[in-house]
């Protein structure tokens, strides 16, 4: 297969709860004894019409009910993992929402225990390499962030970073100063959402107060020209997930994503797929669509996955980024 939606390529930003398909859903419900107030896998699709982000978070936290033992987060993440790898992902890093799961009961260790047993069978099984970022909830206190850091403290052997998602607007990233200085201090790495919904403003407060090294979204840095001129000078990554963008209402339609605006501009910019059961595609049909919708040809797809690899935290494994780097020139489209 030699279509966009093959390229090797890493997936930077995605939530793993955000790959729970309705079909899993059910299943997970039916054998942990949760009630869903839906009557099937379409009745459940048929809600998936978000009108903004929050709309989508209801649903999302709603669902996140079925997720109770371990091996429901293993089994989750390895359902990923295979749609992942065969959409010529190579390397994933995965985010994962403790507060959504200690909230209701389900201890940390339950959950990145799940998940690192998928993720350390994923290059044996699926041919894909993996990072784990924990994110912080930021419309919850800066307190119960720091509690869930310390929470973590016992299973950092899994854990490569911090992130920070949830409701944007009204939670901005200097609320988190502290738990990300703490979280910097124990050795891991630091991304955030910003300007997903949230202003301009909010990406230079997670560069400057947060310290991060990679943003999450960043799609409305282009309303501030001095700041994207600052991204472009330090080659600060975005991930970039236009599926979400538009299910969520921060594009009308495709055709109209800034990505080639951003990639003209000299923006280091990924695709990813967020939350890819939710929002109507894995990463290699983003690829795919992107292709279609915005006529992003075979060059400014090689950039993009390119970039993947460039953007991710293989800086501790150079001899597999280059690898990688390599699969990438090699590929043929047809
Ligand atoms: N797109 C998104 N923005 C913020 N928080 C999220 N959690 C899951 N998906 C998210
Ligand atoms: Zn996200």
């Amino acid at each position: 297969m030699h279509l966009p939606e093959a390229l090797p390529k890493a997936e930077l930003h995605l939530h793993i709860e955000g790959t729970l398909e309705p079909e899993l859903a059910f299943a997970l419900a039916a054998r942990n004894g949760v009630e869903l107030p839906y009557a099937g896998t379409e009745e459940l699709r048929e809600a998936y019409l978000f009108s903004d982000l929050q709309s989508f978070l209801d649903l999302y936290y709603e669902l996140m009910a079925v997720l109770r033992t371990a091996d429901d987060f293993t089994e989750l993440a390895d359902a990923y993992l295979e749609r992942a790898a065969r959409q010529g992902v190579r390397h994933a890093e995965i985010f994962f929402d403790p507060q959504a799961h200690t909230a209701r009961g389900v201890p940390i260790g339950t959950v990145v225990e799940g998940l690192a047993r998928a993720l350390e069978r994923a290059e044996e099984r699926h041919g894909v390499s993996t990072r784990l970022i924990m994110c912080f909830l930021r419309d919850r206190s800066a307190e119960s962030a720091m509690e869930t850091l310390r929470a973590a403290e016992p299973y950092l052997r899994h854990i490569a970073g911090v992130g920070l998602d949830s409701a944007e607007v009204g939670n901005p990233p200097s609320r988190f100063a502290e738990v990300y200085e703490a979280a910097g201090a124990l050795g891991l790495r630091k991304v955030a959402h910003a300007g997903e919904e949230g202003p301009p403003a909010y990406i230079r407060e997670a560069l400057d107060v947060l310290g991060v090294e990679r943003i999450d979204h960043g799609l409305r840095a282009m309303e501030d020209p001095e700041l994207v001129e600052r991204l472009v000078r330090d080659r600060v990554p975005l991930t970039l997930c236009p599926l979400s963008n538009v299910r969520l209402r921060a594009v009308d339609v495709l055709e109209d994503h800034p990505l080639p605006a951003m990639m003209a501009a000299g923006l280091l910019v990924t695709v990813n797929s967020d939350d890819p059961a939710y929002f109507g595609g894995y990463v290699g049909d983003t690829f795919h669509a992107v292709h279609e919708a915005l006529g992003i040809g075979p060059e400014r797809l090689r950039e993009l996955a390119r970039n993947s690899f460039l953007a991710s935290f293989l800086d501790d494994d150079e001899d597999r980024r280059a690898r990688y780097l390599a699969e990438v020139e090699a590929y043929e489209f047809d």
